[in-house]
């Protein structure tokens, strides 16, 4: 079938492809009155493309969902972000092989497989950090939208060849007082940038949709 017969077919479509992805299929599910589960959130940093998806939504009356995917913490940022939020940073730690391929990596020809010990590749906004690493920190793209926003989130990404896990740390100062979390995430057993948890959180929120009981933010 081609995309316009199965959107045509189907109640929920779930993106779990890549940034273009999101861009070619997500604004004709929307317009077809699907339900949407993003999980390549990085895409959402373009604000045309952005106020575009949400402007479908409300039109069509669909629903977007973007799951925690990698991270932990969503729901007390959630909860936060309902009173003022300060600071949002996140501080990714992945081993080398997590990083390959990353457009930042390639265009400053940073040779992965010789680090030898942690080092920090990138800082800087959460805008910049999921264009130049576009399949390893969407997380980063979705506190930006539960929080403070694309710009004012702090990014660092550091490879570190002594890991063998994805690590995630947020750290949220505001009204509410002050939270941190973090999250060792073996990776997915056929693709070491993405760790498992991303997966299992599309699952936690295809429950969450179908469940009648809803618990946590
Ligand atoms: N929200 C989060 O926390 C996380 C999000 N991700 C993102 O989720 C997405 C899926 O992750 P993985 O399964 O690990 O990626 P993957 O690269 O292993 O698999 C993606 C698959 O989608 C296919 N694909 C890409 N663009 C397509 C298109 N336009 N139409 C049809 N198929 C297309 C690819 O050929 C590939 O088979 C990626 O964009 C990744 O960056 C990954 C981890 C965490
Ligand atoms: O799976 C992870 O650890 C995070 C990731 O790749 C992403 O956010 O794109």
């Amino acid at each position: 079938m081609n995309i316009e017969e199965i959107i045509r077919s189907v109640d929920l479509v779930i993106e779990s492809a890549s940034q273009n992805a999101v861009r070619f299929i997500v604004p004709q599910a929307l317009k077809a009155g699907c339900d949407v589960m993003v999980l390549s959130v990085g895409a959402l940093a373009d604000e045309e493309l952005r106020a575009a998806l949400f402007g479908l939504a409300k039109e069509h009356n669909c629903k977007l969902y973007f799951p925690s995917g990698a991270v932990v913490g969503i729901d007390g940022l959630n909860s936060a972000s309902a009173a003022g939020i300060s600071s949002v940073t996140l501080t990714t730690r992945k081993p080398p092989s997590g990083l390959m391929g990353a457009p930042y990596v390639v265009e400053h020809g940073i040779e992965l497989e010789k680090l030898e010990k942690e080092t920090i590749l990138f800082e800087g906004t959460a805008s910049e950090a999921v264009k130049a690493f576009p399949a390893n920190v969407n997380v980063a793209a979705t506190i930006s939208l539960a929080g403070i926003g694309f710009e004012q989130t702090r990014v660092k990404i550091i490879a570190d060849p002594s890991l063998s896990r994805n690590v995630h740390e947020i750290t949220v100062e505001g009204e509410f007082g002050k939270f941190s979390t973090r999250v060792e995430n073996l990776p997915s057993p056929e693709n070491p940038k993405t760790s498992y948890l991303a997966a299992l959180s599309a699952v936690s929120t295809l429950k969450k949709i179908l469940n009648q009981v809803q618990i946590g933010t």
